[in-house]
């Protein structure tokens, strides 16, 4: 996979794993318990986590939580906008985790590098809102919608599918004239999949890898870490760390992560391994 990743104004260098920080400015964001419910404290939150070692971030203004209600544009665009004006001048590329086109439009033009559309650009005029910027995108696959998707995951081969998804919204994103290198894909862990699904894709991410854009992925606090350490999303952690070494270690190069500081320092134990000149 490439070395680079073009956000907007930024060349983000994928030689060495990236994190992204995870900013919830949703009420009631999965694990913060809505902390952030004020720009103030979405602010606060994110400059913590550059100051944990973040080398990007990732804001969002809408829960993915099955049943969590639909927020409106103007309600999402409170919540994000003053956070990028906040923020654009961090020094780091600032994603929004959003679907809407609309959204997408004011985030770039407030300023954002990245969009992350779980729905990987679907939704009618997504594709006409990123086409013409040079921002970074994440594609990311999902069975059904955040509302039914782990009702009954249902598969032919998981990896198989998954991949062949990737791969058609590469072609639709280059078709609409999206740069290559402006892609990132992501298998969307937990997005309509089992446990035993989750953890199969992770096993093979290398073939999202030999795809040949670099692999983002999220699993941090996820249920899939729940369901094999027993452990609450608040204690996580040590399985999440673990999670994102192995999908680095099958070529994974951005991570999607809560605990910043915790990964950036198992990312370097990675490196040091990965990196001890041999004798
Ligand atoms: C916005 N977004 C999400 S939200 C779901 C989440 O974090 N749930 C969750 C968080 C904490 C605890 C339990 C569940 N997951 C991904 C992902 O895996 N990849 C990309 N690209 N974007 C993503």
């Amino acid at each position: 996979p490439p070395q680079t990743l073009r956000c907007g104004r930024y060349l983000l260098d994928l030689s060495r794993p990236r994190v992204m920080g995870i900013v919830n400015l949703t009420p009631d964001s999965f694990s913060d318990g809505g902390k952030h419910d004020s720009v103030d404290a979405g602010v606060a939150h994110a400059r913590q986590l550059l100051a944990d070692g973040a080398d990007l971030l990732d804001l969002g203004g809408e829960s993915t939580r099955p049943g969590a209600a639909d927020v409106s544009v103007a309600d999402e665009l409170a919540r994000v906008l003053p956070v990028i004006e906040a923020l654009r001048d961090c020094g780091v590329p600032l994603s929004v985790d959003t679907a809407k086109p609309a959204v997408m439009r004011a985030a770039l033009a407030a300023g954002a590098d990245m969009i992350n559309d779980i729905w990987g650009f679907r939704q009618p005029g997504a594709l006409e809102a990123v086409a013409g910027s040079d921002c970074g995108l994440c594609a990311m696959h999902m069975q059904g919608e955040p509302r039914t998707m782990q009702a009954a995951p249902e598969y032919d081969d998981v990896v198989a599918d998954v991949l062949r998804f990737l791969q058609d919204q590469v072609a639709r994103l280059e078709a609409a004239g999206v740069a290559p290198g402006r892609i990132s894909l992501d298998p969307g862990f937990g997005f309509g999949k089992t446990v035993p699904q989750n953890y199969q894709l992770l096993r093979e991410l290398d073939r999202v890898a030999a795809l040949g854009y670099p692999v983002l992925i999220g699993v941090s606090r996820k249920s899939m870490i729940g369901a094999i350490t027993g452990k609450a999303v608040g204690d996580r952690m040590a399985g999440s760390v673990a999670a994102a070494l192995s999908a680095v270690q099958r070529g994974a190069r951005i991570v999607r992560v809560h605990d910043v500081a915790a990964t950036v320092d198992a990312l370097k134990i990675w490196g040091t391994v990965e990196t001890v000149a041999t004798p």
